[in-house]
């Protein structure tokens, strides 16, 4: 778990056609953190998660898919540096006709009818900057979440469950992530968008699976890569096996895996969207 707020940055110089590509292979390797630019991918890890063999690990991987190592530069930030730089690039970004994410400060003027949510990030994913996130946005509009008792598993900013809330949920949310940044600032944006009943633990998805999955849920939420989807979507399943999951975190070109995989656990896929090299699929169980 992370507890360190100092990160390492890895600069990636890339040709724009790659960079989602190895963004998808480094959030396998566990890094949550990106920034997008042209020809330029800055990928953070906790500094308390990183060590020789983590590089080694990444190194290896990105050697195995692109036949070399991209060039990159690594540099050691202090949290406080990081969120300034952060923030200056944030804008507001329009998710829908229905949602638009501000942050604290900036220029917002939402549509008639828009809900608008206040995401101040600090590091966690999770602003509407990453098309993983658009798209669970764009599906949880289409969900009927009246009634819904919710799990937001890696919740991040806390944005997922927020805009559930102000969607129309009414229902108690129970909104879990493994790391300590996260937790605190999903709390902070929950209380900054006056919305109640959201309920944040820090709490690991794998190893903390059944004190998670101890209370039944209508609806559960998990964008967060393949790998630990591929390890906890078998439990999930085993321990609330008539609940839909929406997931996103994975790669259209890891898409026959992911139908391979709800195939063998009985789901059923109820809708998919995709944009960029990403997808959400909305696995609904088929009995
Ligand atoms: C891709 S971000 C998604 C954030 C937000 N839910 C969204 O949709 O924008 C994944 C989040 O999952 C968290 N995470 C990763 N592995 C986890 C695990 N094993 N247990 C709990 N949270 C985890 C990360 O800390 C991060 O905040």
């Amino acid at each position: 778990m992370a507890t360190s707020h100092d990160y390492i940055e890895l600069a990636f110089s890339l040709p724009p056609e790659l960079i989602e590509p190895c963004l998808g292979l480094l959030s396998g390797e566990g890094i949550e953190y990106f920034q997008e630019e042209q020809n330029k991918l800055y990928a953070y890890l906790p500094d308390s998660l990183w060590s020789e063999e983590k590089k080694q690990d990444i190194m290896k991987t990105l050697a195995a898919s692109f036949g070399s190592v991209p060039p990159f530069t690594l540099k050691h930030m202090a949290d406080r540096n990081w969120n300034a730089e952060w923030e200056a690039h944030l804008q507001p970004i329009e998710i829908s006709d229905r949602l638009l994410i501000v942050q604290q400060n900036k220029d917002r003027v939402p549509k008639p009818g828009q809900t608008v949510i206040e995401i101040n990030p600090k590091m966690s994913f999770g602003t509407g900057y990453h098309a993983t996130t658009r798209l669970m946005l764009r599906q949880i509009e289409n969900i009927d979440l009246e009634n819904k008792r919710i799990l937001d598993i890696g919740t991040g900013t806390g944005v997922l469950a927020i805009a559930c809330r102000k969607l129309g949920n009414n229902r108690p949310i129970r909104a879990v992530d493994n790391n300590d940044w996260a937790v605190e600032n999903a709390r902070e944006n929950i209380k900054e968008n006056l919305v109640e009943n959201i309920r944040v633990d820090m709490l690991d998805a794998e190893d903390d699976l059944d004190a998670i999955l101890e209370e039944r849920y209508d609806l559960i939420l998990a964008n967060i890569n393949r790998n630990v989807i591929d390890r906890i979507l078998p439990a999930i399943k085993n321990k609330a096996p008539d609940c839909p999951v929406l997931l996103s975190g994975i790669m259209t070109y890891d898409e026959s895996w992911l139908k391979k995989l709800l195939e063998r656990l009985e789901y059923r896929i109820a809708d998919t969207l995709y944009e960029d090299e990403w997808l959400s699929c909305l696995a609904a169980p088929s009995s």
